[in-house]
């Protein structure tokens, strides 16, 4: 790209070096660097970017963005001053990729829980219909059937940027993206132009980050409400109006809304819900007409994320009959009440569920459809340094199930001790175990099964790793909870 085109787009103090007529690349990492390319330093809250110029030059950076001063050899590097650098790569991304947001339908979907379900399903019913559609979050992103790693639900924003000019190039016409709150607050969304915004249900999460419920309710409504220039901006807004927060984003919104609800007075209402182990039914009153909706998901959250995607593909413009085909079809997104399939006399669920209202939603979904001989065993883990009030609420919604093992899901650097006791003081029962540990928390949770229980593996969902110390060590609930209950029942395991 012409770099005088690129950099015009910027608020620069000054420019050292004479700049290249064409730069290659955009980076805001060093180890990404290109030969050619730009390296804009970002002062991060572990690091600060400005330490890796030199790297970055290394590695063939031709110009530098920069606020701090930087000591370059200015006939080979330029250097572009500019006062703040994490604004700088909100606005030189979306340049860089030709707005790729506004080539194509982009639908962003946040709330504390069902942002990875809705956003597969949409992504799913929109294929069905014969769509060319990618979407990324939690899982990853997905595109062409090929799923890419990411390492955070919304990626920064220049990654951000590169995956949906890679799905533009690659001839798709939608994206579904799934929004968290640190996101829209980082300006990871920056230049992101949404069509299309849902938001699902506001419970306590991430409160570390955001201190207060109330701040944190306002980061979600980024998505919704015009509330700067760079913010991500959406034409048209899905809100659950049994959701208080819901409501409140209905209010704040300067777009047209449709509200989605089981209890509220919505533009999409479930009604006569027949919820069952082997699905989900309920009647559908919708601006278009009376509906009945059937899906192999289960439980009452399934059909809150139904509802959600039917009405954002509504409001893209898909039938009705071929938004319930694409529902009917749908399996469980990965990690969320996914069933792990075995011959073995036990059920077990994984689930990515580490929010208290998340918790009580899994186990809710799994109740009725367990018989008084047989238990549910429901293993919690919580994040080492990570929202710390959180935990003893959720031991407390965990505390419905009948036997439930405390332990962690990615410990980082705190030790196990401080992370039990704070989850231990939530417990309201005695049939309960600590374990640091996860793979023997999990070892632990088949161990006390017997047949006919119930396990639930509650907060890695999909995960296949552990964020142990500073490492990333390979871990799957599924595969050791088969692997100890292959040794305990001694029958042959067939994991489908
Ligand atoms: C607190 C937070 O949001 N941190 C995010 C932030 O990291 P950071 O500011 O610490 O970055 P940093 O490591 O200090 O690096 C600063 C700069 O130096 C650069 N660098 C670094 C090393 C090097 O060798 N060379 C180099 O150039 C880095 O590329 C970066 O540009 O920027 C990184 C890059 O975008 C993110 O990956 C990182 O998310 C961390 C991993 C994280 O855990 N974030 C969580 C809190 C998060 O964002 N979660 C949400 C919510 C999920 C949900 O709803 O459940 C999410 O969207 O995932």
């Amino acid at each position: 790209m012409e770099s005088d085109y690129l950099f015009s787009s910027l608020p620069i103090k000054k420019v050292e070096g004479i700049l290249p007529e064409i730069v290659t690349d955009l980076a805001v990492d060093s180890r990404a660097v290109n030969a050619g390319g730009v390296f804009v330093c970002i002062k991060g809250f572990t690091v600060d970017g400005h330490a890796y110029v030199q790297k970055a030059i290394d590695q063939g950076a031709r110009v530098i963005v920069a606020s701090d001063t930087v000591n370059v050899d200015a006939e080979k590097v330029a250097v572009v001053y500019v006062e703040d650098t994490t604004r700088a790569i909100a606005l030189l991304a979306p340049r860089f990729f030709n707005y790729p947001s506004k080539q194509m339908t982009m639908i962003g979907v946040t709330g504390t829980n069902g942002k990875t379900s809705v956003s597969n399903m949409l992504n799913s019913i929109l294929q069905q219909a014969g769509e060319k559609s990618a979407v990324t979050g939690t899982i990853g992103f997905n595109l062409d059937g090929v799923l890419y790693e990411t390492e955070n639900t919304t990626a920064d924003v220049l990654t951000t940027q590169r995956m949906i000019s890679e799905a533009v190039n690659a001839g798709c016409t939608t994206m579904t993206m799934e929004v968290s709150s640190h996101g829209l607050i980082e300006g990871r969304l920056s230049g992101t132009e949404f069509d299309i915004a849902v938001f699902t249900n506001l419970s306590h999460d991430h409160l570390d980050y955001h201190q207060t419920m109330d701040n944190y309710g306002h980061a979600k409504g980024l998505l919704f409400a015009q509330l700067g220039q760079d913010l991500a901006q959406s034409k048209f807004g899905i809100v659950n109006a049994d959701d208080s927060w819901g409501r409140r984003m209905k209010e704040m919104t300067p777009f047209p809304i449709l509200t989605y609800g089981v209890h509220e007075q919505a533009d999409f209402k479930a009604y006569d819900l027949n919820l069952t182990a082997e699905g989900t039914s309920f009647q559908l009153r919708s601006p278009v007409g009376e509906f009945e909706v059937s899906m192999a998901l289960i439980g009452e959250f399934n059909v809150y994320n139904a509802l959600a995607t039917i009405a954002a593909l509504f409001a893209k413009g898909l039938e009705m009959t071929e938004i319930l085909d694409g529902l009917a079809v749908i399996p469980a997104a990965k990690g969320r009440m996914e069933r792990v399939e075995t011959d073995l006399p036990l059920t077990i669920y994984v689930d990515y569920a580490h929010s208290p209202d998340a918790i009580e939603k899994a186990i809710q979904a799994i109740l009725p459809y367990k018989n008084r001989e047989s238990k549910l065993i429901f293993v919690i883990g919580t994040g080492g340094n990570r929202d710390r009030k959180k935990r003893p609420i959720m031991a407390e919604k965990a505390s419905i199930a009948d036997y439930v093992i405390l332990t962690t899901d990615d410990p980082r650097d705190e030790p196990y001790d401080s992370i039990l006791s704070e989850l231990e003081a939530g417990m309201k029962h005695d049939q309960y175990a600590c374990i640091g540990d996860r793979e023997e928390a999990v070892r632990h949770a088949v161990s006390v099964a017997e047949r006919g229980d119930i396990i639930i593996f509650a907060g890695k969902g999909h995960e296949d790793f552990q964020i142990v110390g500073k490492e990333k060590l390979p871990h799957s609930d599924a595969k050791i909870a088969l692997d100890e209950a292959g040794k305990k029942f001694g029958e042959g395991i067939v994991e489908k």
